[in-house]
């Protein structure tokens, strides 16, 4: 097969699709691999690297959209991309369809085989290929809140450990899969008072049990979130409800309730985020303020640790990568976890919850994701 890397194009967006090391497996395994002229090279992946792991340099998009069978990304496609996919092509990328209606339709109307890394599943009820990038982000909005919690920044001036003599800051983390127990980790490190809030009654057992007494762990209701949000310095925002859009869990109401100079950072934002004043920020300008509070919502944080992002990426995407280059869509039917991964087929939505949200008002079709791979 013939594999296709193109350079990102979001705003500051850095990573890339395949590493050298990667495209060297993809060589061994038999494939063909072409990358666009310094795809890697913001990041020290240099032409001459990916050359060596057996790949060729190609000058632009266009060549690489109109050549492979198999599209290698990071982020969603942006329109212009959406228009070069072709039906029978394989795209294998983040995609965070439910809350972005436009890339829907576009990549309805390109047929294309749509796989996105954050619907892939694995037998520990995890999402393997989300998980290198929420570890990234959970720990990121740690560091990006205590940035804006600076009085410079926009923030309250408290620093999250406190010092001796001085009452550490606050920080509520909802949702405690991997993005919140990531930031949980830093939060700890960092030496603030933890609080956590989830649904799950059993992940509330796991994290009660990794924090050791540590943070404070309390079941997510609506009195919960309006409590700990008036006395947070720091939100995070961490839910997740695989491919759909995210459920606006704190309200205006409760956000102007916060005390002036708190920060919010909404990971969740990259499927349309759990704060009701949310929407996507980009690394270039981050940042806005509502009600006096501070609005973090970067759409693709790991892009701002783009090195240590890639990588971690490539150890998660590289086996299903290879399984597709090696076997094409069978693949996905040899293989439940991968199958789930699958969200459009030919024109046709095949993930149940994008569906949900989006299939009515794009007037696109559901079609079980086995049968569209066999009809
Ligand atoms: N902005 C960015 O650059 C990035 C964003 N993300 C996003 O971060 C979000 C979280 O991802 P993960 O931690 O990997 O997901 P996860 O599935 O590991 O954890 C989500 C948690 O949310 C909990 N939850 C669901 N509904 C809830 C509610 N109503 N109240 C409280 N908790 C609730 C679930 O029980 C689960 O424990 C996702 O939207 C993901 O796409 C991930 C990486 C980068
Ligand atoms: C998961 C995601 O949105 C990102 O890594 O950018
Ligand atoms: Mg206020």
């Amino acid at each position: 097969m013939l594999i296709g890397v193109p350079k990102e194009i979001k705003n500051h967006e850095y990573r890339i699709g395949l590493t050298p090391a990667a495209v060297r497996e993809y060589v061994e395994n038999g494939h063909d691999v072409i990358i666009e002229n310094n795809g890697g090279a913001a990041i020290g992946f240099t032409n001459d690297q990916y050359i060596e792991a057996g790949a060729s340099i190609v000058d632009t998009p266009e060549e690489i959209f109109a050549r492979a069978d198999m599209i290698v990304k990071v982020k969603e496609p942006q329109p212009n991309e959406c228009k070069m996919l072709r039906e029978g092509q394989i795209l294998y990328t983040f995609l965070h369809l439910a809350p972005d209606p436009t890339q829907t339709e576009l990549l309805g109307k390109s047929g294309c085989t749509a796989i996105a890394y954050e619907t892939v599943t694995d037998n520990r009820n995890g999402l393997p290929l989300l998980a290198p990038m929420s570890e990234v982000a959970g720990r990121m909005s740690i560091q990006a809140g205590a940035h804006y919690l600076e009085k410079a920044h926009g923030g309250s001036g408290t620093l999250l450990g406190g010092v001796p003599g001085v009452a550490p800051g606050k920080v509520l983390i909802i949702g405690g899969g991997v993005v919140g127990t990531n930031a949980a980790k830093m939060a700890i490190g960092l030496g603030a008072e933890v609080t956590i809030l989830d649904r799950s009654l059993p992940r509330l057992r796991e994290l009660d049990d990794i924090f050791a007494g540590r943070v404070q762990t309390v079941y997510s209701t609506v009195d919960a979130i309006d409590k700990y949000s008036r006395e947070a310095d720091l939100v995070v925002g961490a839910v997740l409800i695989p491919g759909a859009a995210a459920p606006k869990l704190l309200t205006r109401e409760n956000i102007k309730n916060m005390k002036p100079g708190s920060v919010l950072v909404d990971v969740a934002i990259d499927q349309g985020g759990c704060f009701e004043t949310s929407k996507a920020t980009t690394h270039q300008d981050p940042v806005y303020v509502i009600d006096d509070v501070v609005h973090y919502c970067v759409a693709n944080m790991p892009g701002g640790v783009a090195r240590t992002s890639t990588i971690a990426l490539n150890n998660a995407t590289l086996p299903y990568g290879i399984a597709l280059a090696n076997k094409g869509v069978k693949a996905m039917l040899e293989n439940e976890h991968l199958l789930r991964g699958l969200n459009m087929h030919k024109g046709k939505i095949t993930y149940k919850a994008v569906h949900d949200d989006l299939g009515e008002q794009l007037g696109l079709d559901y079609q079980d994701p086995r049968e569209a791979l066999q009809g």
